[in-house]
């Protein structure tokens, strides 16, 4: 039985040998196998690490509302991302041959650059500590004056390394502002429904709530963190792998297999921990831009807002902003705390220390095929090993932490992208808007469904046409008129009964639900409201808005043209009194609010424009100025389409078109004289009307005497 068992012992044995002296026959081909598995399986999993997650049932459910005010929007390394990322990379890099793509091809070129150069200072490093311990100076400073060397390279491929990175998030960021500009103000005069998106952006859709912001802010980041995440990707898993190549030369590839294992079982503890830091991004720009918006908007009404008194509700509003934003920070900080102590742990501690262990190997155990080497030999292997561990760590490290900052580029690439889609749905007609809930009945939710039909014309004529608001309100079912160009009309009705609305489909600014709008282009039509606009500007550029100086001149118009203009509106002296043609000013802080209309008669009158839209204005000048502006306006030949409650005006207009606030509205000649007697005999009615009941209450004292 013994015998057996020894013999049997002895056969383990024999093959056991047959099976090392095998193994070290072929060691280097299983090297090399391991090592090439080695790329494979970093690439791989990084590859895997970066894939899309399958958006899970619920999330997709999310989609729709992504972005909506008070809800955090869905962010996630997702294949939604992806696809994202791929659009707005087509946009940033838009060929081959462009600026950008010359410009990433030199960033990869000193990235590797900059790996040989860490790779030989490994090296050099244990050079330089072997000739330490082996009392070698002539060694030691020779390796010293290499490494001063080294530094002329290293340095400059730093810097230009920094250099082209940020060049590379100017380039994306002029692209994509170049791209949303474009689309956002569109062409001058663009003709057809897809233009205009600032207003209807902000006006017809509720998806975007601070498209300033988006524009200005959110862009930037999203280039800054394109350049960063390819520099931050590509630079790691090149040293991962050109370091761990090195370092299994010199400990061989079994140790480098085994570390690999613990390392990635550790990462995927870490990754399983990593808070979702890419929706936090998201969720932080949407609230600064919210508070940005509330400060903005006490800025700009500050006088009313000065007069009302109302600063503690103003500072409520900002506080609730602020608070808001500042709670979703330390939220986020508390996180990335713990997560910061996880981590550090994790890659700097506890992979330092395989580390250690595997530059021990071959100081331990002789390597096959390793010479015998002395003390000084010992130390630079374990010198140059070390340094290339720590590069590889520190590598993996930042593969890792280039998670995070994919998961912030997941951030900034749902906010573009949200600006990019929703601008193409606006200029596509497809808005998304919270309806009022009159829309859902049958018959209102027919007319919403419904497109109507514009046809370019001279002259004005609604045939059926609806007039809806963006959120769904039916103002009037089916509005039918016609004028011909030099008709003018007068339009009346209560407060909020569609007047305004009917210039917004003139301008092409709300979209037709239904019937036919005959109409000039939008270009025949100048606006004139209650509160003009005032660009930023010369005092000229006041007048002649939207033109330019150099137009001005090619329409053969000159200062002193411009000047016989104000003095219609008796604005002549302005020019004096303000510095000259040239100054400049806030022109909104500088000029009265009469002032301001009369400004913006002029600009009608410079334009002289087919049609007239004067919403409330002249509101603010006297009667007498009034007349002569509509009377100015008449010998231009420009048609007036009017909003006014003053019967003053009655006597310039040939049409009324007066809305009775329920829907109703009744389209008729406009006979002044015969209206103002009218309006004269019904007020003088109402008057005594009135004082009936304190006749009443007279008449009831006097009967107790
Ligand atoms: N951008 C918008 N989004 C949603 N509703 C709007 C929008 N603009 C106007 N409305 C609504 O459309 C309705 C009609 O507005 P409109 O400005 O045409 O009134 P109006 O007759 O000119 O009133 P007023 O005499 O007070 O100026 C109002 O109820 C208003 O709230």
């Amino acid at each position: 039985m013994a015998v057996l068992s020894t013999l049997r012992s002895q056969e383990f044995k024999k093959s056991l040998d047959r099976l090392s002296s095998l193994y070290l026959r072929n060691r280097p081909l299983v090297q090399r196998i391991l090592n090439i598995s080695f790329v494979f399986y970093v690439l791989g999993t990084t590859y895997k690490g970066f894939a899309a997650r399958p958006a899970s049932a619920s999330a997709s459910k999310k989609k729709k509302s992504e972005g909506k005010e008070g809800q955090p929007p869905r962010v996630a390394v997702d294949a939604l991302f992806y696809q994202r990322l791929r659009h707005i990379i087509s946009i940033v890099i838009p060929g081959i041959r462009s600026k950008e793509a010359l410009m990433l091809l030199m960033h990869s070129s000193l990235l590797i650059t900059r790996t040989a150069i860490s790779l030989y200072v490994a090296t050099l490093d244990g050079k330089i500590v072997a000739s330490l311990v082996r009392a070698k100076p002539l060694e030691f400073f020779s390796n010293i004056l290499r490494w001063l060397l080294v530094a002329i390279p290293a340095t400059w491929t730093n810097s230009w390394l920094s250099y082209i990175q940020s060049k590379l998030a100017i380039a994306y960021r002029t692209r994509l502002t170049n791209l949303v500009m474009q689309e956002y103000l569109g062409e001058k005069n663009e003709v057809g429904p897809g233009g205009k998106v600032y207003y209807k952006i902000s006006n017809l859709d509720d998806r975007i709530k601070n498209p300033d912001q988006m524009i200005t802010h959110d862009i930037q980041r999203f280039s800054a963190s394109l350049a960063a995440i390819y520099s931050n990707l590509a630079k790691p898993v090149l040293d991962v792998i050109l370091y761990n190549y090195q370092l299994s030369q010199n400990v061989g590839a079994e140790g480098l297999v085994g570390l690999t294992i613990m390392v990635q079982l550790s990462a995927a503890l870490l990754r399983s921990l990593t808070p979702p830091f890419g929706s936090y991004t998201a969720l932080s720009a949407q609230l600064a831009g919210a508070l940005r918006h509330t400060h903005s908007r006490l800025a700009e009404f500050a006088e009313e807002i000065a007069f009302m008194g109302g600063e503690e509700t103003e500072k409520m509003l900002v506080e609730r902003d602020y608070a808001t934003v500042i709670l979703h920070e330390h939220r986020v900080l508390r996180r990335k705390w713990w997560f910061g102590c996880v981590e550090e742990g994790i890659v700097k501690w506890l992979w330092g220390s395989f580390g250690l262990v595997l530059c021990a190997i071959p100081v331990f155990f002789k390597l096959p095929g390793a010479e015998n080497v002395d003390l000084g030999g010992r130390t630079e292997g374990f010198v140059t090993n070390r340094r290339l561990l720590l590069s590889s760590s520190d590598a993996f490290g930042r593969v890792m932490y280039s998670y995070k900052d994919l998961s912030e580029l997941a951030g900034y690439t749902a906010r573009v992208s949200a600006l990019l889609e929703t601008m193409e749905d606006v200029k596509k007609g497809r808005f998304e808007k919270a309806l009022v809930s009159s829309a859902s009945t049958e018959e209102n939710a027919k007319i919403l469904q419904g497109r109507g039909e514009v046809i370019m014309s001279d002259n004005i004529q609604f045939e059926n046409v609806p007039i809806v608001t963006p959120n769904g309100d039916i103002l009037v079912r089916s509005l039918s008129f016609k004028i011909q160009h030099g008709q003018h009309l007068l339009i009346v009705g209560p407060n909020g009964c569609g007047k305004s609305s009917l210039f917004r489909i003139l301008g092409g600014l709300w979209p037709v639900y239904g019937g036919i709008v005959r109409k000039p282009p939008a270009s025949s039509f100048i606006l004139i409201p209650q509160r003009p606009y005032l660009t930023l500007g010369t005092l000229r550029d006041q007048i002649i808005y939207p033109h330019s100086q150099a137009e001005m001149t090619a329409r053969g118009i000159t200062d002193d043209d411009l000047l016989k203009i104000l003095a219609v509106v008796q604005m002549d002296n302005v020019v004096e009194r303000e510095g000259g043609w040239d100054s400049v000013r806030e022109w909104r802080d500088a000029l009265s609010g009469g002032d301001k209309q009369k400004i913006a008669w002029a600009r009608l009158f410079y334009h002289n424009p087919k049609y007239a839209i004067l919403d409330e204005a002249t509101s603010l000048v006297p009667p007498d100025m009034e007349g002569r502006m509509m009377e100015h306006a008449t010998e231009l030949g420009i048609t007036l389409l009017t909003v006014s409650h003053r019967p003053s005006l009655w006597k310039y207009h040939e049409f009324i078109l007066h809305y009775d606030g329920q829907g109703g509205y009744v389209f008729t000649k406009l006979d002044a004289e015969k209206r103002l007697a009218l309006q004269s005999e019904k007020q003088a009615l109402e008057t005594k009307l009135s004082e009936v009941p304190r006749m009443r209450a007279r008449l009831a004292e006097l009967k107790g005497f």
